[in-house]
């Protein structure tokens, strides 16, 4: 194969996707890379030019140390092409096709990888959309996720189309948006699929009793039949089946719904909650992929290994006890698509970020999903909507201006009735929820990468965000929330910088709105993307951040918006309407983020508390 595209030389074809061709090229280093080519009509539409661009970018996002790294989106004359790592091996459908369904640690390793996978993806404020058993590769290394959607049509693919088994949640192929417990739904087909061969068959109206399960077990079993529930709000999170894989939590206790079955849900949400928290608001992203219209250059260099190894030199007898088994031989070199076809026959979408899950001597070692180091926005999230209101509100017994003139602060001991929290619920892993913090750490999660540190310790969370870094923590909930109000009791012990609650929602960019105190004593609410200098920010008089403050964050998006709103110490501070279309469902915590350089920024939060 004669074929160069940008600085790449096509060695053989590697498989064909729903949009586009996959080849195994050489880079100029001589490295091996898979390099998606894309439809030329895709191509040629500026609009999906545009789209391959951000999420492209996005996809580079996503956390290295469980991906497959995409390393550039390129073009070459009217060629779009997305390159990634070259995994060595079989995908998993030609696996079961070729070598019957997995068991064993084996098929823990791949539920397990693929959720991992999903948690760094979804991390980065990608959906994957079209997870299936093509798209999961088994490397020498264990398995890995590639292919999430770029210039990715909705609807029912191609191939589920010739009648190959859908893993397509049913509201996607309802044409619905998808969200993260769509990926959840994918995953518990893929699951299946591995377990016995058999797909999912989402929404079929022969299935009135649920997907057959049978041929899994125990909590594989649960997990994928709650995942693949018609209602995604019955889903269990992507984390919830990381916990619950690895032990880390009891499934008895964790998911306590019922497996899926037919009828209505308990719950009527939209989507899984965001299991990390996303990308920062506030702080420049991370190298964005080169853009399209460049000369194509690599975003980064070919590592497929932890610790970037080369790939040319991490071979399956270079892995002790390696679990997964060796690769087929590569086939002979050929050359299925002549230079001559690349104007018709590639077709079309973009790969994107995979998962890397280590399967080293029959124990699955994966590491959490981490977000951006830096805690990095989304390079493409626009600003404010054009018809995002911020404004101090408007004290009820004075007027508008009242919340920016001096008063008297409540004393921070003796917060009003209102924010005074309530007993917790027994399960206390849905809204209402409590923790007052008195206990062990209930599982309050932030990224592996995150610059800080977080702990419970003596009926306090401390966050520390090392200097100029984000951190957010995370509410450890099992169901994802929309509307609610979070009451949180917090201090500042130390530093420079902002700190408070949050509610994020899985929606394109993982929009996020952040309810802040600054150590100067102001308050704000931001939202994902926007520059700092754009967020207003209102003087709370008499305001001392180092003395305890009643913060109390309400978001409730409806088709008018997001309405959000702030209160300090029982006085309403700050409301805001963002008109962009209704929020997603997803996650709520608290952060604390160091500015202005120094040694950092430390908070102590007393309580936090969240209601429908
Ligand atoms: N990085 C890679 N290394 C090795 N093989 C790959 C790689 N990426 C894809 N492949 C092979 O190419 C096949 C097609 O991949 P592709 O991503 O196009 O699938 P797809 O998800 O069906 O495509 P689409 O996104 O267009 O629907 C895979 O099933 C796999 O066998």
């Amino acid at each position: 194969m004669n074929t160069v595209i940008g600085p790449y030389r096509l060695v053989r074809r590697l498989g064909q996707g729903g949009t586009g061709e996959v080849f195994l090229a050489r880079d100029p280093e001589g490295r091996q890379v898979a390099v998606k080519v894309v439809h030329p009509r895709l191509a040629a539409d500026p609009a999906l030019r545009q789209r391959f661009r951000q999420e492209a970018q996005a996809a580079s996002r996503v956390a290295r140390s469980c991906t497959v790294p995409v390393l550039e989106a390129g073009l070459d004359g009217d060629r779009a092409y997305l390159v990634t790592e070259y995994v060595e091996g079989q995908d998993l459908h030609r696996r079961v096709a070729e070598h019957g369904p997995l068991t064993g640690s084996s098929l823990d390793a791949l539920a397990v990888s693929t959720a991992v996978a999903l948690q760094a993806i979804h991390a980065a404020g990608v959906v994957h959309r079209d997870l299936k058993p093509s798209a999961v590769l088994l490397g020498p290394l264990g398995p890995r996720v590639t292919g999430f959607g770029v210039t990715r049509p909705s609807g029912p693919s191609a191939r589920a189309e010739e009648g190959a088994p859908s893993f397509m949640a049913p509201e996607q192929a309802r044409g619905e948006d998808a969200g993260a417990a769509s990926d959840v739904f994918a995953w518990g087909g893929v699951v299946l699929y591995a377990a016995t061969g058999r797909g999912p068959s989402a929404g079929r109206t022969d299935r009135p009793a649920g997907p057959d399960l049978t041929g899994l077990h125990g909590a594989l079993r649960d997990l994928a039949g709650r995942a693949l529930a018609e209602d995604p709000g019955s889903r269990p999170s992507v984390q919830d089946i990381l916990r619950i894989l690895t032990g880390a939590t009891d499934p008895a206790t964790s998911l306590a719904q019922p497996a899926p079955a037919p009828g209505p849900r308990p719950l009527d949400l939209p989507a899984a909650p965001l299991d990390r928290p996303p990308s920062a608001l506030t702080t420049p992203g991370p190298p964005a992929p080169r853009p399209l219209d460049l000369p194509a250059a690599p975003l980064d260099r070919p590592s497929s290994a932890p610790g970037g190894a080369d790939p040319d030199h991490v071979r399956p007898a270079d892995q002790p006890g390696a679990l997964w088994p060796p690769p087929p031989r590569p086939a002979p070199a050929d050359d299925p698509v002549p230079s001559a076809r690349w104007g018709r026959s590639i077709a079309t979408p973009i790969l994107a970020g995979v998962a890397i899950s280590l399967v080293i001597a029959g124990i699955a070692f994966f590491t959490p999903a981490g977000e951006d180091p830096a805690g990095h926005p989304p390079a493409t999230q626009p600003a404010a909507a054009a018809g995002d209101t911020a404004q101090p509100a408007p004290d009820p017994a004075t007027g508008p201006t009242a919340a920016l003139s001096p008063s008297p602060s409540p004393s921070p001991t003796a917060p009003p009735s209102s924010a005074e929290p309530t007993a917790e619920p027994a399960t206390a892993r849905t809204l209402p929820f409590r923790d007052d913090f008195s206990g062990a750490d209930r599982g309050w999660t932030t990224a592996a990468s995150g610059k800080g540190r977080h702990q419970a310790s003596q009926g306090a969370y401390r966050i520390t965000a090392k200097a100029d870094a984000y951190l957010p923590v995370i509410a450890p909930l099992t169901a994802p929330v929309k509307n609610t109000t979070i009451t949180a009791k917090v201090r500042m012990l130390r530093g420079k910088g902002d700190f408070g609650v949050f509610c994020r929602g899985l929606d394109e960019g993982a929009r996020r709105y952040e309810f802040s105190i600054t150590s100067s004593g102001d308050a704000s609410i931001g939202k994902s993307g926007e520059a700092p200098a754009s967020v207003r920010h209102v003087p709370v008089p008499g305001l001392r951040p180092a003395r305890l403050i009643v913060l109390q964050a309400t978001c409730r998006s409806g088709a008018a918006g997001t309405s959000l709103s702030l209160s300090v110490n029982g006085r309403k501070v700050l409301s805001r309407l963002d008109r962009k279309r209704p929020f997603a469902s997803g996650s709520i915590g608290m952060f604390a983020h160091a500015r202005h350089g120094g040694s950092g920024v430390e908070v102590s939060f007393n309580s936090f508390e969240a209601r429908p």
